[in-house]
């Protein structure tokens, strides 16, 4: 039984700026779906292009090199280019939440063994972060990867496997925090391969201007 509203009204089919994007519900409540063909294969790629040359060794929120995720990975500024204000706005469409509670896109690069262990995308309640806290998650996969690196949610006992274009999407704006903890997630080690992802994390409140 259904006992909470969602951010997103369920559809099997969204059209946004002329994508056709396709979607699958993996779970309920908490509301876990995975997307079709949100971005082309072009935008993928422009958007690994413009990424390549300005990652860097992923950090955690208190700066620190970290070993639960090892990835490199780069933020990119808000509207920065053409590309990226077309993406945001898809984006935003999608997750049916304004663009000006996004916060800047991230792009993710794995090389074999390195993953993004088990953790919540919202922040503790010691976090200075939390007063404005996150609410759903969109990852997209860039590319096909050979092998490994899944999104895993080991209380649901749900894998998603990178497809490139297609995105997975949760979101954990619930009132009862047990069900937002269902969100825990991991991505697996790549195995052979690259794997490379770019993440949207909406807020509840503003965090940008326009
Ligand atoms: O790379 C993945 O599959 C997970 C990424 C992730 O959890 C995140 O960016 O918060
Ligand atoms: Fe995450």
């Amino acid at each position: 039984m259904i006992t909470e509203v969602s951010i997103l009204p369920i559809q099997s089919v969204y059209s946004i700026d002329n994508h056709i994007i396709t979607a699958t519900v993996l779970n309920e409540e908490p509301l876990l779906m995975k997307f079709d063909r949100v971005l082309s294969d072009e935008e993928c790629q422009a958007l690994i292009d413009s990424a390549a040359s300005r990652l860097e060794k992923s950090k955690l929120a208190n700066k620190e090199v970290s070993q639960i995720r090892t990835s490199s990975g780069m933020f990119f500024d808000e509207n920065e280019s053409p590309l990226i204000t077309i993406i945001e706005n898809r984006i935003s469409s999608l997750m049916h939440v304004p663009i000006v509670h996004a916060e800047g896109l991230q792009v993710l690069k794995y090389e074999p063994g390195q993953e993004f262990k088990e953790h919540y995308d919202f922040f503790g309640s010691n976090n200075p972060s939390s007063d404005n806290n996150r609410m759903s998650t969109l990852i997209i996969y860039l590319n096909d990867v050979e092998e490994g690196g899944e999104t895993t949610f080991p209380s649901l006992e749900i894998t998603v496997k990178p497809v490139k274009g297609s995105a997975v999407y949760f979101e954990y704006f619930y009132s009862n925090q047990a069900l937002n903890e269902l969100t825990l997630h991991s991505g697996k080690p790549v195995i052979r391969g690259e794997k490379w992802v770019t993440t949207q994390w909406m807020r509840k409140q503003r965090i940008r201007e326009c």
